[in-house]
């Protein structure tokens, strides 16, 4: 059995990034939130544009208020009105000054702001009540970015911020890495879709639901291939055709060591590579991870069938597979937080164990709070409303409250 950390890494070793060569497509700003950006972005523009004022008041030449107090100001000439917007028609000469506002063009010959607080109006002039600093209030052309330079990498997370900046700088459209395409299906003769009626013995997949909205959340497409039956032929059909269609293979159940659990014997037949067949983890033991030579063969993630086993696992390991996969150049391992634990929490301290709770903010703080009920891997019912899972390391026992303890926020 593998450690999870060494789970981890061989499962990110084996993850191709998707290649910006044909793995692109081009989206208008606004549909790009949330999408990795597939190209360098470089402007021609400056940034600022131009040299204008950060603030309302006066554009001046330094030299002429720099001894200016409220006792003996500075009386200067207004000689034009520069609002934001407006390329300034004059020059600013010895003992002038230019009303000015926010965002609008310096006028040649001021090098200063004054801000309009600290200045006393009187029809055409202003006296200005007390010096300024050099070239005070003032933003730089260039300052903030230089034309030609990169002002985007490429593999970036596209957040709003990224959107303000591709939209200053006139991208109007961006090409960004296609979705990643994951492949999901549940295996179990005693399953049934949510709108049939069980009969003994039948239960609902849940687990496809789960992964399909973990799979969107991830930022990636789901193709879902419904339930399949514990049936070699069905089986093999079903892995067959989600390999040579998807960039990734999520199937849950038929991993354990029952006589129905045929998932690896099949990707065996397939001639696929198993990597990993148990993590020393709770819940998710049996965990299969396989790849195939075959050109453009998705990468399998067989998880166990109990609805907790699922979920921890495709956080744990599928969700940073998929990131890596979908051409982020960094930030695709899992995030743990050290927070304190509110309650006791046990474990047989030989496997990793994830138990599933709340993180509750407390004057500030963190406190992760474990959900009540049980912590089967087999129930589902209480894994509802939580969001997060801590984690108690192998050759821990106990976890008292008061307790540092790792969480991983889902
Ligand atoms: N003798 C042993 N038995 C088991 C072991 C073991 O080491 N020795 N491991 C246990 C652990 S841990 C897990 S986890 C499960 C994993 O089992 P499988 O991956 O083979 O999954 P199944 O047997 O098909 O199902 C397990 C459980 O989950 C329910 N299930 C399955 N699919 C769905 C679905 N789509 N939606 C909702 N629930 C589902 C299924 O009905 C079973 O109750 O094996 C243990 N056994
Ligand atoms: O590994 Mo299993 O997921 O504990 O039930
Ligand atoms: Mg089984």
């Amino acid at each position: 059995m593998l450690s999870v950390s060494d789970t981890e890494a061989v499962i990110l070793n084996l993850v191709q990034p998707l290649d910006a060569q044909g793995n692109t497509e081009n989206l208008d700003l606004l549909a790009a939130t949330g999408r990795i950006l597939a190209t360098p972005v470089t402007s021609q523009l400056d940034f600022p544009h131009w040299d204008n004022s950060a603030m309302d008041g006066y554009a001046v030449r330094y030299e002429d208020v720099q001894h200016s107090s409220a006792e003996q100001p500075a009386v200067l000439d207004i000689v034009e009105e520069i609002p934001a917007g407006y390329q300034p028609q004059s020059t600013i000469l010895q003992g002038q000054a230019a009303r000015i506002f926010t965002g609008a063009i310096m006028p040649q010959g001021a090098d200063t702001v004054v801000i309009q607080e600290v200045t006393n109006r009187q029809d055409k002039q202003v006296e200005i009540l007390a010096a300024p600093k050099p070239q005070e209030f003032v933003r730089h052309k260039g300052e903030f970015y230089q034309a030609g330079t990169q002002l985007l990498p490429p593999g970036i997370l596209i957040n709003p911020a990224e959107i303000a900046v591709l939209a200053a700088a006139q991208c109007a459209q961006v090409s960004v890495y296609r979705r990643p395409r994951v492949a999901i299906f549940s295996t179990g003769d005693e399953l049934v879709t949510v709108n049939q009626s069980l009969e003994a013995g039948q239960i609902v997949d849940s687990n496809g639901y789960a992964l399909a909205a973990l799979v969107k959340q991830a930022g990636a497409e789901a193709l879902m291939l419904g339930i399949v039956k514990d049936d070699p032929v069905a089986l093999e059909k079903t892995i067959a055709y989600a390999i040579a269609n998807a960039d990734i293979v999520i199937s849950s159940g038929g991993v354990s060591v029952g006589d129905y659990d045929y998932v690896d014997k099949i990707l065996e037949s397939l001639e696929a590579e198993i990597h990993i067949r148990a993590v020393a983890m709770r819940p998710g033991k049996p965990l299969t991870v396989a790849s195939f030579s075959t050109q453009n063969s998705a990468l399998y993630f067989g998880l166990p069938g109990n609805p907790a086993a699922v979920l921890v696992t495709f956080l744990r390991f599928v969700q940073p597979a998929i990131k890596k996969l979908s051409g982020l150049s960094v930030g695709w391992q899992v995030k743990f937080v050290k927070v304190r634990s509110q309650f006791l929490m046990r474990s047989d301290g030989k496997r990793e164990t994830y138990v599933w709770g709340q993180l509750h903010l407390i004057d500030g703080i963190y406190q992760f709070r474990k959900a009540g009920g049980s912590h089967s891997s087999g129930n589902l019912i209480n894994l509802a409303q939580t969001n997060a899972l801590a984690v108690i390391p192998v050759g821990t026992n106990l976890i008292s409250p008061g307790d540092e303890v790792l969480v991983l926020p889902t």
